[in-house]
């Protein structure tokens, strides 16, 4: 990246995880400590003061990356000229909804924003979708911008991985710092898979340093495929801080490489590894250089893994031809 200014657009810029995450970018943590930012805030028109509250504090912390600060309410603007796009705005399930609703109600904001990316978006593009049902809300976003290569929408499942880290460092009583190659693959729903058939604590196989088999299976991989339920059932909303945190973390891999010796967990369209069907957006292990993201190719996967891949799979195949009958992945319905 130069050094002129990144134009980042952030939607659903006023709500929790909108509000935990401009200040971040804006001090330098997503992009770098020496790479100046231009915030363009989308929200709907109810939205917009509380958005213009955030900008004046945004204006108050006086970055010395913060270029500029810009608030939309129309996508085609907000986009235009967009470096990195956090879609962030969703419509949350209310009472009531059925899945069809919900995928269908985000269906009206992922498509005409994914051809507002297509419209003007700058050529580096890179677009992480972080909005619920994240992958199938990517995919609808790119459907609707097919000048723009695939593989620049990305879905967050670097939460997910990050709950894995945390909930393996707590049991082992070892530093995040020392484990690695944790996987988080599928959906970020409750039927992701976490995996830790790879993982690596301090050297040793995780498997071996945990050597507890129904920990794994009956405690871990629930624990974080449902944590997002856990964390809304006790805060009252959902998880806001450590989702910014990951959108920031997710954005600055992607841009400044993954560290040697490890890997991450990215949704991104799949090329067919491991048996995903080519398109979907599907969490893999996977590591970024060059600015792009590589599947890590050639493990071994064991029935049970091979099963809850499956079983996530399956998800999201199942949204996948939900949101086509509803025609929202058609370029034409944006
Ligand atoms: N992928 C993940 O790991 C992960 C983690 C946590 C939350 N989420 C999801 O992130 C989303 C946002 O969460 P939140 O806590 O910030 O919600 P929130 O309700 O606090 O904020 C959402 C904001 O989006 C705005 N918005 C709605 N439609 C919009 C549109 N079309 N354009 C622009 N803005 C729009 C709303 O006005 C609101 O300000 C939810 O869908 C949530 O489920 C995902
Ligand atoms: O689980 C949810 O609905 C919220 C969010 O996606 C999360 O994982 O915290």
């Amino acid at each position: 990246m130069s050094t002129l200014p990144v134009n980042v657009t952030v939607t659903g810029a006023a709500g929790q995880i909108g509000y935990a995450l401009l200040f971040r970018i804006a001090s330098g943590q997503m992009l770098g400590p020496d790479v100046p930012v231009r915030l363009k805030m989308l929200e709907i028109p109810q939205g917009v003061k509380a958005a213009e509250g955030t900008a004046m504090e945004l204006e108050d912390c006086a970055f010395p990356l913060l270029a500029g600060i810009d608030i939309y309410d129309d996508p085609k603007v907000a986009f235009d000229g967009v470096n990195v796009g956090l879609l962030v705005g969703a419509r949350p399930r209310g009472a009531g909804m059925e899945r069809g609703d919900l995928l269908a109600a985000n269906g009206g904001i992922f498509g005409p924003q994914g051809a507002a990316i297509n419209a003007g978006a700058a050529d580096d593009v890179r677009i992480l979708v972080v909005g619920n049902p994240a992958n199938t809300n990517a995919l609808i976003a790119s459907a609707h911008a097919p000048d723009v290569p695939a593989d620049r929408f990305n879905a967050m499942m670097r939460l997910d991985h990050n709950r894995a880290l945390a909930q393996v460092a707590a049991k082992t009583s070892t530093p995040v710092g020392d484990i690695t190659k944790v996987t988080i693959w599928g959906n970020h729903s409750a039927k992701q898979h976490p995996d830790l058939t790879q993982a690596v604590i301090a050297g040793r196989p995780a498997t071996e340093v945990i050597g507890d088999d129904a920990w794994i299976k009956d405690d871990f991989v629930p624990t974080v495929a449902k944590r997002g339920a856990a964390i809304i059932d006790a805060r009252g909303a959902s998880s806001a801080a450590s989702a910014a945190n990951a959108a920031i973390a997710h954005v600055h891999d992607w841009v400044n490489g993954t560290p040697e010796g490890d890997w991450t967990s990215v949704a991104m369209p799949s090329d067919g590894s491991y048996g995903v069907p080519a398109g979907l957006v599907s969490s893999f292990p996977a590591v970024s250089k060059g600015g792009a993201w590589e599947i890590v190719q050639g493990l071994e996967l064991d029935d049970y893994t091979r099963a809850g891949i499956d079983t996530s799979v399956a998800e999201l195949v199942e949204e996948r031809d939900a949101v086509q009958e509803l025609g929202l992945l058609s370029a034409a319905n944006a």
